[in-house]
């Protein structure tokens, strides 16, 4: 049995800064964006409150703050990679949730125990992408998959921060969790090493779908990464028919923000 971790949950900006083969890129694009007008980058959030006017977007480009040119963007360093997240608040999905900077630091901290180099991986409800792009710099051949609402940001956050690199590109692929499960992802072509899937467990009313998504994409073979902030007496049930269903054993625990990292495989007949 693999022992478990305690961990601390990064301090992300120090992170960010720390990126040794961005720090220097970094801080030519601070001087560059200062204003926010010239930044190649500089997109605003497409959310109507600031998308519709061009005097709120002047107000807004004035008022970013000069520490970070991208008022919508998070910089988080993995894997000596700086990693740019785009972030909107239409959609659960498009944040990044503090299971995915968890895991994001588990695989990048035990890459010998959990070496994704060539291997398949799934993610499922990867919301903005920061698991599966980590995964994909560790060397994996990533799917990410989210509800249809989500692929748009999903896409572009995952192409912007993988396209040129030298590493298998991640595809992006619509999965409701229950829904099409043998058309879209048949068991006989679509045997994956690892399912990483972080956050998914909170307040919402497909937790049966989820739980028969994972079951039915667990094969054997297949390690099961789940990720989750424990908030309500429903996360633990879940946890307890996860267990009644597969082995499920406790990978590492982050005691400042109640997250814990399981590891789930098939039980041998
Ligand atoms: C709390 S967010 C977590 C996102 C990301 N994994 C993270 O940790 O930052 C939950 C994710 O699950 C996805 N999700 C919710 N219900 C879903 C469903 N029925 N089928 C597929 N994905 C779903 C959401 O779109 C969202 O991306």
């Amino acid at each position: 049995m693999i022992s478990t971790q305690h961990l601390p949950l990064p301090n992300e900006i120090q992170r960010a800064m720390d990126c040794p083969s961005k720090e220097k890129e970094h801080k030519e694009q601070q001087s560059e964006c200062q204003d926010g007008s010239n930044c190649p980058d500089y997109s605003p959030a497409t959310t109507e409150s600031n998308a519709e006017s061009p005097r709120i977007l002047k107000i807004l480009q004035k008022w970013i703050p000069s520490v970070s040119p991208y008022f919508d963007k998070e910089h988080y360093c993995y894997a000596d990679h700086q990693i740019t997240i785009q972030e909107s608040l239409d959609h659960f999905g498009a944040i990044v949730w503090p299971g995915a900077l968890a895991l994001s630091q588990y695989l990048e901290s035990n890459q010998q125990e959990i070496n994704l180099k060539d291997k398949e991986v799934l993610e499922i409800g990867a919301g903005t992408g920061l698991v599966s792009i980590v995964a994909s710099i560790l060397g994996a051949y990533v799917t990410a998959t989210d509800v249809p609402e989500v692929l748009e940001n999903l896409k572009l956050n995952i192409s912007r921060n993988t396209q040129n690199m030298n590493i298998h590109q991640p595809e992006v692929r619509k999965l409701v969790w229950e829904e099409d499960l043998n058309e879209d992802f048949p068991k006989s072509t679509h045997h994956y090493d690892f399912i990483l899937a972080s956050d998914v467990v909170y307040h919402h009313t497909s937790l049966d779908p989820l739980l028969t998504t994972m079951v039915y994409l667990c094969q054997p073979g297949t390690v099961l990464l789940w990720a989750n902030k424990f908030r309500f007496s429903t996360d633990f049930e879940f946890l307890e028919k996860l267990g009644n269903i597969l082995i499920v054993t406790l990978l590492a625990e982050f005691p400042e923000s109640n997250i814990k990292l399981f590891k789930a495989t098939v039980k041998e007949n």
